[in-house]
């Protein structure tokens, strides 16, 4: 009698995905790097699939299909041409949902991760990646979820390419992450469909400056290579402070700054030879003047990417 036989299921493990900051100015859709703050999913092989999200800030997320990360282990599972063995998958999350720090790709790119390792690895890095680019619609906050450390990524007909760099020595960064949540979806929507050569040399121009400045360690690059229009200007009026910050956070001691993704979070650089009190005293001073309540933090940028752990 077969069906009473007690099923014997694979070990338990943890996937673990850290949080990014996309575009750092220019590098829009393209450019990003990963940040100390994580997306864990706890995977339980069992006869059933069950979704479980934990905490109060995934109150109210689905667990059905629609939820991210069952999404994405779905689509993997197709990928690979493969059916998903069931799983209880228990996900919880530090990253702050829709403020511009990758959560929605920190939370795709550990279900791909999770689903590859349930179905026994049948797609390598290069095919997760392209996986969750696809799904995210551009590779800048999951290719640094997936591999860690700053990475410049494209999407394309023919695939997607990275290369991923070790942050240089003494890069930290600072994020003003606001108490308000704005979607990745609206932030786009105020988006122009067309943009000037002007302003695509300027992009293009600046971009690459800003990726050579990271690759070589050329801090005193970052500044000026982090100027963008090609989508901060337009987002301004949707994050009150930005552009106060932009303008003025180099003489406070930051290296650069940018939205952070989408936004509402703002990404500072600092030398982390260099205390940051003054940039924090500034950063303050412009959540006061405007009227906004937030979280200043100092962060490393992650270099592990997504982590695998047997329970
Ligand atoms: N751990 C998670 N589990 C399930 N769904 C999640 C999880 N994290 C994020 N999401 C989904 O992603 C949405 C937020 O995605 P959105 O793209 O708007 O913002 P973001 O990814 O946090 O920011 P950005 O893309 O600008 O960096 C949430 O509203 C939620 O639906
Ligand atoms: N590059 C994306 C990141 C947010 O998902 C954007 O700025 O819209």
């Amino acid at each position: 009698m077969p069906g009473l036989l007690p099923a014997v299921f694979p070990a338990a493990f943890e996937v673990r995905s850290p949080a990014s900051s996309a575009n750092l100015g220019p590098g829009f859709d393209s450019l990003g790097l990963s940040v100390p703050l994580y997306t864990t999913l706890r995977v339980t092989p069992q006869a059933r699939t069950e979704i479980v999200p934990l905490g109060p800030d995934l109150e109210g997320t689905p667990a059905d299909e629609s939820n991210y990360v069952y999404r994405a282990m779905l689509l993997t599972a197709k990928r690979a041409g493969m059916t998903l063995p069931p799983a209880r998958v228990e996900i919880e999350t530090e990253v702050p949902l829709a403020r511009g720090l990758g959560s929605s790709a920190a939370a795709l790119v550990a279900g791909i991760v999770a689903a590859n390792e349930l179905l026994g690895r049948p797609l390598d890095d290069g095919a997760l990646l392209d996986v969750a680019a696809r799904e995210e619609g551009h590779a800048d906050n999951v290719a640094p979820a997936l591999y860690g450390g700053i990475v410049v990524a494209t999407l394309d007909k023919l695939g997607t390419h990275h290369i991923r760099l070790d942050p240089p020595a003494h890069l930290g960064v600072t994020v003003l992450i606001p108490d308000f949540e704005l979607s990745t979806a609206k932030a786009r929507a105020v988006l122009p469909n067309e943009y000037s050569r002007a302003d695509a040399v300027h992009a293009l121009s600046h971009s690459a400056l800003l990726a050579a400045a990271l690759a070589t360690g050329r801090l005193d690059l970052l500044q000026h290579a982090m100027q963008d229009y090609i989508h901060q200007i337009w987002r301004a009026p949707l994050v009150p402070g930005l552009s106060d910050i932009l303008e003025e956070a180099h003489k406070h001691g930051a290296l650069g700054a940018a939205l952070s993704g989408a936004g509402p979070t703002v990404l500072c650089f600092h030398d982390t030879r260099h205390e940051t009190h003054p940039l924090h005293a500034f950063l303050s001073s412009v959540m006061k003047r405007n009227g906004l309540e937030g979280r200043i933090l100092d962060l490393p940028i992650d270099t592990q990417g997504t982590l695998i752990r047997t329970l």
